[in-house]
């Protein structure tokens, strides 16, 4: 009977009905709900009321797209870019941004109301932090090229498609690096240099890979190849480095395999220096290729600020940077602190970071290449007992190892830094038996894009 009944309220693919939406999604999506059917629409808004026609029909949730919208959010503007609705890269360009920063704390509260057991006022989840001026502000973009019509193209698939849509302006991107995207892709077609066919898996230039330091306006180039070989290599450099004399360093990438990642494991070092210099603060650093660095070098500065605001140090502390990149946070930190010890998987980054240490004459910051959730237990063995740890995951939050470590250490305070707000929400729920969230705070590091990012700090709790 209930069967029945389930069924009789199911959608169909290409029914047309009204929604009104409720919230916005993870993804940037609006979401409402269909005889109490979860569905996610892409585009739509809180507050509108649109009429939306099924295009998925899963047992757990529904997708759909606008039809017509019935009811304007008094948010919606006229997105910017002309070629939003193609591009897959930024999904609010049609939400005011004073709006984005309101939603995506919303984001936030969502995820800790599913994830967290604590009530959501006791949690103290702050403003979103933005920026002043929301344009421009990504250092690296990774296009993907390819060949429309014999024309050399580069740019990002489209939304749910496999199209490559070539851009010339993106708006979200530093300028240095639509220009250095841009020329590259004009000296490949005026050398005839072939370009990868994810098909036929033959070819050479697969993706343009472009980082520049906008403090320095130094540019590193990476041309990511299906094949060693680079015919007319030098000849290549040479147009390069004549039109593009910002490029401080040239690097080759090999991948061949069929692939949605970008990088390949074989590099080598084509022109220039192995690395450029970036500064944040009174900081600089040496970024290789393959090192994570953050995108959005201003928001850095807000959320490294805020990183030391929440460690709040006295200078006796010993502190682990977990999950460190080229050691950015901990340098940030080492100053105000006793010791730091950061880990980090990709032992290029923890080159770069020790580096980086040195150059600042940094004596109390060391660096080791493992598994936050490996390392951490084995210095606990052997007697190291860290009193702040500041974790920096990806996505994925941290290893259930490296949680049950910091429950076992019990250090005074725990900063975590993260970039999805469903996974942080989830590691604080299992540190919540001895910690407590003093407070939340989000920052805008993507701005037009749905993706917040989030500083939590974490005290132990009396008794513990
Ligand atoms: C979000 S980034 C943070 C980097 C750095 N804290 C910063 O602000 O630039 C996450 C980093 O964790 C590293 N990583 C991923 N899994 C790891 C693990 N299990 N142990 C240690 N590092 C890991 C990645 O290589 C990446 O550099």
């Amino acid at each position: 009977m209930n069967q029945q009944k389930d069924n009789q309220i199911k959608l169909q693919i290409g029914q047309t009905f009204p929604l009104t939406i409720k919230r916005l999604g993870i993804n940037g999506e609006g979401v409402g709900y269909f005889k109490r059917q979860v569905v996610f629409v892409p585009g739509a808004l809180p507050g509108e009321e649109v009429v939306v026609e099924a295009t998925k029909v899963l047992p757990k949730f529904s997708e759909g797209k606008i039809k017509k919208i019935r009811k304007k959010s008094e948010h919606r503007i006229a997105p910017p870019c002309p070629i939003y609705e193609q591009c897959g890269g930024c999904q609010l360009q049609h939400l005011d941004y004073r709006q984005q920063l309101k939603e995506k704390r919303d984001i936030v509260v969502q995820a800790f109301e599913r994830y967290s057991k604590t009530p959501i006022e006791k949690l103290q989840i702050k403003e979103t932090i933005g920026m002043e001026n929301p344009w421009g502000y990504r250092n690296k973009s990774q296009f993907q090229v390819g060949l429309d019509k014999q024309k050399v193209i580069a740019g990002l698939y489209g939304l749910n498609s496999h199209k490559l849509i070539d851009i010339a302006d993106c708006m979200i991107q530093h300028p240095a690096t639509s220009k250095v995207t841009q020329i590259v892709k004009t000296i490949l077609q005026d050398l005839k240099i072939s370009i990868y066919n994810e098909r036929t898996r033959k070819g050479l230039i697969r993706t343009i890979v472009t980082r520049v330091g906008i403090q320095t306006g130094e540019v590193q180039l990476v041309l990511i190849t299906g094949a060693r070989e680079i015919p007319r290599k030098n000849v290549l450099i040479e147009e390069i480095t004549k039109r593009l004399p910002e490029v401080k360093s040239i690097i080759q990438n090999i991948n061949g395999q069929k692939t949605s990642l970008i990088f390949g494991e074989e590099t080598h070092h084509l022109y220039g220096n192995e690395v450029i210099q970036e500064t944040l603060g009174d900081l600089s650093f040496e970024l290789s290729a393959r090192a994570f660095f953050q995108l959005n070098p201003e928001q850095t500065v807000k959320l490294y600020d805020e990183v030391k605001k929440a460690a709040n140090l006295t200078g006796t502390e010993k502190i682990v940077d977990a999950y460190c990149g080229v050691g950015t946070i901990g340098l940030w930190l080492a100053k105000g602190a006793a010791e730091i010890r950061g880990i980090e998987i990709i032992p290029d980054a923890i080159e770069d970071a020790r580096k980086n240490a040195k150059r600042h004459g940094f004596k109390n910051a060391t660096y080791a290449v493992g598994k936050a959730e490996d390392l951490l237990p084995k210095w606990v063995k052997e007697g190291w007992r860290p009193d702040v740890i500041v974790v920096d995951p990806p996505r994925t939050g941290c290893d259930e190892k490296f949680l049950q470590t910091v429950l076992k250490v019990r250090p005074k305070k725990m900063v975590y830094v993260s970039c999805n707000p469903s996974t942080l929400a989830k590691d604080i729920e299992k540190l919540s038996k001895l910690y407590r969230v003093e407070y939340v705070q989000p920052v805008d590091m993507f701005p037009h894009t749905a993706h917040v990012e989030c500083i939590s700090q974490l005290i132990l709790k009396k008794g513990n």
